[in-house]
């Protein structure tokens, strides 16, 4: 269908439903009329609300508000777009939002906020029992005999004549069958707070009966719903354990853990939606990859849009960068010019020196200098001579270290002639920045995704920016996952848990097959877990999905196996089924590759063989008709249907050699692991006969 078609048979339909709701308007107007028990303000509230329920919405009203002995909730109304508890305000005085306050009359009505938050709370707890995120649930003042169209943290203010398309206007989240299993849940749980007595009489004749909303508003609206993308299967439904984990409450800074594809995301950016909801202060999710914050802004802007201005998703060090800019600090980040200082230093320091004898690649020193002396924020020799190498498998005797740290020292000095700062720097440069002067205004809570990829510096950076008070600090990792070299512990910098954490352990992500085989790849390797070593890389998982399919395709020789993959790609776009409905065969399939190199050599194979490409870096999560291709460092934290892992075993080898060769084999391993995980149903694992 045309681009032009598809929007024109969305705006008949948005315009059919506003039709559909005024013809019901004077029906409905005579149905609230007859309700006894509820004050006139919100009984023509409840007339307005009412027409909504001919087109799938469901209304409750005047129900007892649990937990407390006498109080009410005026209405809840749920729909297509939600839970929405309402609250209905007759006042003279015309209200409006001021510096985040509600007032009316030059008064603050915080109370009247507070009260509907606290109802919306209850809410959020009843329908949590059956996995409903918070997300769903909204709270909303109705002011009669008013406009107004606002928003304080989660409340929704709205006047009686804007109510209509301001509801319709939400993004959908309900099919109708649960419309009506959640309006049925809630009326046991809020049960009705008198006999609603259905009586002869009706309410006032009035000119305006007829025409309870503007119908022009809302087709507008209606049509804005159908505009936002389908709704995931999470963004509404968690598992009720999951919400659990959304709405706890933290002393301080807390984990969560779990095996991967688990919904460590889901949950983390169900919370940021949560913590945004409850408080005035902003939240920064970060994670170390430069592309996720993308994929993960984009779809936290369809969970919760309404608090998209409040969530700030950002790369570690793309943060740090631009708070150094505002701090006006100038940090000459140039990485390119830093390797070239190391390897000036690696040909007058390192090569003849006893490193080789551990060692010969000069990247594993490079590593050692990244991950373990400045991704720790060693600063003396002393302290280098002392310090356990977590997850660096390979021993270092005294001379070595002595060795790494001259290494070091001709590094830095060789760096800072060329005027240079590599990645460390800009994150040491930002932690003693921070040290001196603490951010302005602070996060209320900061979240770190994958953070087994962070080196310690970084993590000391973020706590310093989240500090120890409640639910300030989150952090969300698995170490089984890590892809980078080196580690550290919670503990070295300075973050204690205390029993503040939970690990997440169903998959509903892989199929089973997929899931199976990627474990084989990393069930014998130990791997370090921030709070400590973990001896055993085969863990407990339950998985949410059966079946899976598992293609090894073995080739001769690189050409075959290039043209192995490419037929695998054409007959997946033949087959038609890729996208999850969204977007078409190619939509859902990504080419992962070890090496920058490789993504090179990919991107031109499947170019020329007419096959649609799009590079991780230039992906944002919406669906594109074209094969994503990135490295499996890229991949991390993404997931597809469809996931082709060409040459997977070139780096596999088995892990019984020396301790470097054994640091190496494991580290890829853990790599490929992560690339195996992001396929939901078909893994293609292309290698070449050795
Ligand atoms: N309660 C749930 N119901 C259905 N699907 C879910 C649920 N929770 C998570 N998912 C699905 O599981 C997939 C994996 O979730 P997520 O990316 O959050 O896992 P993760 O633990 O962060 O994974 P990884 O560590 O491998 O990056 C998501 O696509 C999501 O669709």
């Amino acid at each position: 269908m045309a681009a032009g078609d598809s929007a024109g048979a969305r705006g008949r339909r948005a315009r059919e439903q506003a039709l559909e709701l005024a013809r019901r308007s004077r029906e409905a107007w005579e149905l609230a009329g007859r309700w006894e028990a509820a004050a006139e303000a919100e009984r023509q509230v409840a007339a307005t609300l009412l027409t909504l329920t001919g087109t799938g919405w469901r209304l409750l009203v005047d129900r007892r508000w649990p937990g407390t002995r006498t109080a009410n909730v005026d209405m809840i109304l749920v729909g297509p777009g939600g839970v929405f508890v309402i609250d209905v305000k007759r006042w003279r005085d015309r209200p409006g939002v001021e510096n985040g306050h509600l007032v009316a009359g030059g008064e603050r009505r915080d109370a009247e906020v507070a009260r509907v938050l606290a109802m919306a709370r209850t809410a959020d707890e009843k329908v949590a029992e059956f996995g409903m995120s918070p997300v769903a649930v909204r709270p909303v003042i109705v002011f009669a005999g008013h406009r107004l169209d606002e928003r304080i943290g989660r409340v929704r203010l709205v006047g009686h004549p804007d109510v209509v398309h301001a509801l319709v206007a939400e993004p959908r989240r309900l099919t109708a069958r649960m419309v009506k299993v959640v309006s049925e849940y809630l009326e046991e749980a809020f049960p009705a707070y008198e006999v609603t007595v259905l009586k002869g009489g009706s309410v006032d004749e009035r000119p305006e009966a007829t025409a309870l909303f503007d119908v022009a508003e809302v087709e507008k609206a209606a049509l804005d719903s159908v505009l936002h993308a389908p709704i995931e299967r999470w963004m509404t439904f968690l598992h009720p354990d999951q919400v659990a984990v959304v709405r706890r409450d933290w002393g301080g800074p807390a984990r969560i853990s779990g095996p991967a594809g688990t919904g460590k995301t889901v949950v983390a950016l169900h919370r940021a939606a949560h913590l945004a909801a409850r408080g005035s202060g902003r939240v920064l999710y970060v994670t170390f990859a430069n592309n996720l914050p993308r994929v993960q802004g984009q779809l936290f802007r369809r969970l919760a849009g309404h608090f998209a201005d409040r969530v700030e998703f950002r790369s570690l060090h793309g943060w740090a960068q631009a708070f150094l800019t505002e701090r006006g600090v100038p940090v000459n980040l140039n990485s390119r010019r830093a390797k070239d200082a190391f390897s000036h230093a690696w040909m007058r320091v390192g090569r003849d020196s006893v490193l080789v004898d551990v060692e010969p690649t000069p990247g594993y020193w490079q590593e050692e200098i990244d991950y373990v002396i400045k991704g720790r924020g060693i600063t003396s020799l002393e302290e280098y001579r002392e310090v356990a190498r977590h997850g660096r498998r390979t021993a270092l005797q005294t001379a070595h270290r002595e060795a790494a740290w001259l290494l070091y020292e001709e590094y830095e000095l060789l760096r800072k002639q060329r005027g240079v700062a590599d990645f460390n720097d800009v994150l040491l440069a930002a932690l003693d920045e921070l040290r001196e002067r603490p951010a302005d205004p602070p996060y209320a809570a900061v979240i770190v995704d994958e953070v087994q990829d962070l080196t310690l510096v970084g993590v000391r950076l973020l706590h310093a920016l989240a500090g120890d008070g409640p639910n300030g600090l989150l952090l969300i990792g698995d170490g089984q996952q890590a892809v980078y070299p080196g580690g550290f512990r919670l503990a070295d910098a300075g973050i204690a848990l205390k029993g503040r954490g939970t690990v997440l352990r169903t998959n509903y992500r892989n199929a089973a097959a997929i899931l199976d085989e990627a474990m084989e790849v990393v069930s014998e390797d130990p791997f370090d877990d921030l709070e400590g070593p973990s001896p055993n890389g085969r863990r407990t998982v339950d998985t949410a999905y059966d079946g899976g399919q598992v293609i090894r395709a073995v080739a001769a020789d690189a050409a075959e196996h290039d043209r192995i993959l490419v037929a695998a790609l054409r007959q997946l776009r033949e087959d038609g089924d890729g996208g999850d409905g969204e977007g078409g065969a190619l939509a859902g399939a990504a080419v992962l590759c070890r090496s920058i190199r490789e993504i090179e050599h990919y991107h031109r194979v499947l170019t020329r063989a007419g096959l649609p490409v799009l590079r991780l870096e230039n992906y944002d999560g919406r669906p594109v008709e074209a094969i994503k291709i990135g490295t499996y460092h890229r991949a991390k934290g993404l997931e597809f249907k469809h996931v082709y892992l060409p040459r997977h075993d070139a780096e596999i080898r088995p892990s019984a050699d020396g301790d470097p060769a054994r640091e190496r084999a494991e580290l890829a391993r853990r790599q490929l692991f992560v690339a195996m995980t992001r396929a939901r149903d078909l893994l293609w694992l292309g290698s070449v006969r050795r």
